[in-house]
């Protein structure tokens, strides 16, 4: 996507043809700020710290990590370590670990001199496929919503949670490339942001996104979605995903799952935006199967923002001693989902309906 007229994705290959670059969105929306990776520990930071965040650009991260890490030391025993490295920087995103094995599956048959060109290659193939998955899913998203009729006025109204844009892919988005090619193809739309407690991806990242390309937005809340829903004032909801399992269980922030319920009891359509590499098909139960991330609960304690001088600062919230808990997902159950948007078509969420997409993921009889 543009930032200013310039174009951009997320993470890229420095001139150097070593160096990883990515914008540093812990610093949006306030400063722009493009940071260099040098390292698989400088990749596994960035995860871990959230510099880069969103599934897929997780994964993409990630892949890069590998081959930082093939550019370090080609060994078999530096294959073992950046993998298991990335892998525990964060414990939801399914991409994360999609990626690693892909990587780790290429390089380990070559001979140690072939794997640091291999690695980048299969990097930036990554990207490119993750930039093409979330354009296609714009485009099946698109279909749905011209069949959306506007509940008040003629403007479409949809609500999204936390950040599901092209800051949490390598371009596009999942759960904004449907709006984003709405609003290009001239259908008024209008999207209500939650603000995403506790690091506000959407308050900071949403909102910044749809400001750059021109999409009317509102940031909210995260408890004003019910209130909107109830009074006609949602067309639809679109989120993304973390990891959705084989019969449509969709983790993703926490929060969703309290949006998706707000959906079910005013008749508001339900939409994931679900690209091929978030789906965990070794899984069907996401209560009982996706690893919830607990995050520190100086997320929820302390708040930063940029006083009148421009000076960005953090400040405490809470009561000193207060203790404070932050699981970052939460499992929205299948039941509650209208559809999944993939790169592959719109289907239910349910095992049939993947399948009638993925077909050769069908289990052995
Ligand atoms: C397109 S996946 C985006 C997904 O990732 C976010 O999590 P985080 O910001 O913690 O990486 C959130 O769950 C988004 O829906």
């Amino acid at each position: 996507m543009k930032v200013d007229g310039t174009p951009y994705r997320t993470i890229w290959l420095g001139a150097d043809g070593r160096t990883v670059q990515a914008i540093d969105q812990t610093l949006l929306p306030h400063r722009f700020v493009v940071r260099d990776f040098r390292t698989v520990e400088d990749a596994e930071r960035a995860i871990r710290t959230m510099v880069v965040r969103g599934a897929p650009l997780i994964g993409a991260a990630a892949a890069y990590g590998m081959a930082l890490a093939m550019a370090t030391d080609p060994s078999d025993a530096m294959l073992a370590r950046a993998h298991a490295l990335l892998l525990a920087s964060r414990p939801t995103a399914v991409n994360l670990r999609w990626a690693l094995d892909d990587l780790r599956a290429l390089l380990a048959p070559l001979p140690s001199a072939a794997r640091r060109e291999a690695a980048y290659r299969r990097a930036a193939e990554i990207c490119d496929e993750d930039a093409e998955i979330c354009r296609r899913i714009g485009e099946h998203g698109l279909g749905e919503i011209r069949r959306l009729k506007p509940r008040q006025g003629e403007r479409l109204n949809a609500l999204t949670h936390c950040n599901a844009g092209w800051l949490a892919t390598v371009d596009w988005g999942t759960a904004l490339a449907p709006i984003y090619q709405a609003h290009d193809a001239g259908i008024p739309i209008h999207v209500w942001v939650d603000e995403t407690r506790p690091r506000n991806q959407g308050a900071s990242l949403t909102a910044w996104e749809l400001g750059k390309h021109g999409v009317p937005h509102t940031v909210i809340a995260d408890n004003a979605g019910g209130h909107l829903m109830q009074h006609g004032k949602v067309d639809f909801c679109i989120v993304g995903t973390d990891r959705t399992t084989r019969r449509g269980d969709v983790c993703n922030k926490i929060g969703t799952y309290l949006k998706a319920l707000a959906a079910r009891d005013n008749g508001v359509p339900f939409y994931v935006g679900l690209p091929y590499p978030t789906i965990d098909w070794t899984i069907e139960d996401g209560h009982r199967e996706i690893p919830i991330e607990e995050r520190h609960a100086a997320e929820l304690s302390r708040i930063s923002g940029r006083t009148e001088s421009g000076e960005v600062v953090a400040v405490d919230v809470l009561p000193e001693g207060s203790p404070a808990a932050n699981p970052a997902f939460d499992v929205t159950p299948a039941r509650l989902v209208t559809a999944l948007i993939t790169e592959r078509g719109v289907c239910p969420a349910s095992e049939a309906g993947l399948l009638s997409l993925y077909p050769e993921q069908a289990r052995a009889a």
